[in-house]
């Protein structure tokens, strides 16, 4: 019986911006995602039979056909029904840890992983490219979590360019644990709202008009410029979140009022807020001073840092 253990780390957005909406219902991006070491853990083990099934530790996450590991190995079974047959199905065990509909990928850094792990177990050889365009087809994040790092992404997520490696940035994460925002309803709602903003003469037009906006931060993780980056973190999805989410405001608010705070942003289609801080040191007193004003258990934290790789086998 053959099996392998990966990691999947989560992913935070330094910079989201919604160029314009799509014939298919997605939207137009160009942002920056960047890795960080809060990771699952996801174990995979052959079986005798042809069937998959998928355990978790975390009563959130379904275990059932709606879950993303289940779905990136139902994808492998009908591309490779040949190793299926010869290797069996699998077992996937998701040991979480990254906080669940948080706007930190948590689904697709586990859907790349089981990804990349069947394809060891099934001796299948795919190339990361192979691997990331089969990601592509189970959710716009899945490509940069098996890519992983400092990357530029393009069309709805997926089309993914690198940046050099950060040097460590330490950084801060506050969730409400149960408080969950639907993807869908973020994009919706900007679209709603501020669609009529968008710039629709020409692709190239609205390509170079992100490419502008977004030039300060990349050449500020050109320069290795922690302070640079968080004066330019930006989120547009922010401004359709943070008005119908006042907790998601507020920690925001409190994160940009502590002391060795160098910049925060919301991540994703939030709730999580991130704050990008100095030094190690100086995140554990900022999540102190955090829990200080907020006792709420239901608040979660988490010091964290930057890495410079994607899902890996442990
Ligand atoms: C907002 C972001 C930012 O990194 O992350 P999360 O907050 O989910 O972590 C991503 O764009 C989310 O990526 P992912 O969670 O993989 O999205 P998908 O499953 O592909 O899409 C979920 C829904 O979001 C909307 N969507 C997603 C991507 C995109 N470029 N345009 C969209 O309009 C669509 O309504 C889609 O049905
Ligand atoms: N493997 C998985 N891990 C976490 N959530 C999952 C998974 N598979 C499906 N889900 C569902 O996907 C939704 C989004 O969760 P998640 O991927 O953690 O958030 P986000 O896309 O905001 O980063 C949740 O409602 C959850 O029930």
């Amino acid at each position: 019986m053959r099996s392998y253990t990966l990691i999947a780390p989560a992913k935070i957005n330094l910079y989201l911006e919604i160029i314009s909406d799509r014939p298919d219902g997605y939207h137009e991006l160009a942002m920056i995602l960047q890795s960080v070491d809060l990771a699952d853990e996801i174990y995979l083990q052959s079986l005798d039979t042809e069937s998959i099934c998928v355990k978790c530790n975390h009563p959130q996450v379904p275990t059932d056909q709606s879950n993303l590991a289940y779905r990136a190995a139902a994808l492998m079974a009908t591309k490779f029904p040949q190793a299926l047959a010869e290797y069996g199905g699998v077992e996937i065990t998701i040991n979480k840890h990254i906080p669940v509909a948080a706007g930190l990928a948590g689904g697709s850094t586990n859907a790349a992983a089981v990804l990349m792990g069947i394809d060891l177990l099934w001796n299948l050889g795919l190339t990361k490219s192979e691997l990331e365009e089969l990601g592509a087809t189970l959710g716009s994040d899945v490509p940069f979590c098996i890519a992983g790092g400092t990357v530029i992404a393009t069309g709805r997520g997926e089309k993914l360019s690198p940046l050099p490696n950060l040097d460590t940035i330490y950084i801060v994460l506050a969730k409400y644990r149960s408080l969950e925002v639907s993807t869908a309803w973020a994009y919706k709602t900007y679209r709603q709202e501020f669609g009529n903003s968008y710039l629709r003469d020409s692709e190239n037009l609205a390509a170079r008009a992100a490419a502008v906006h977004s030039e300060a931060i990349v050449k500020a993780i050109l320069n290795q410029d922690p302070g640079k980056i968080a004066a330019k973190l930006h989120n547009d999805l922010e401004r359709v979140v943070l008005p119908a989410y006042p907790q998601v405001l507020q920690l925001r608010e409190l994160f940009a009022s502590f002391t060795g705070v160098l910049g925060t942003m919301m991540s994703g289609s939030g709730p999580t807020v991130f704050a990008l801080v100095e030094s190690e040191e100086q995140a554990e007193a900022v999540k102190l001073q955090m829990r200080a004003v907020i006792p709420d258990q239901d608040l979660e934290l988490f010091v964290t840092r930057t890495i410079t790789q994607g899902v890996q086998v442990a």
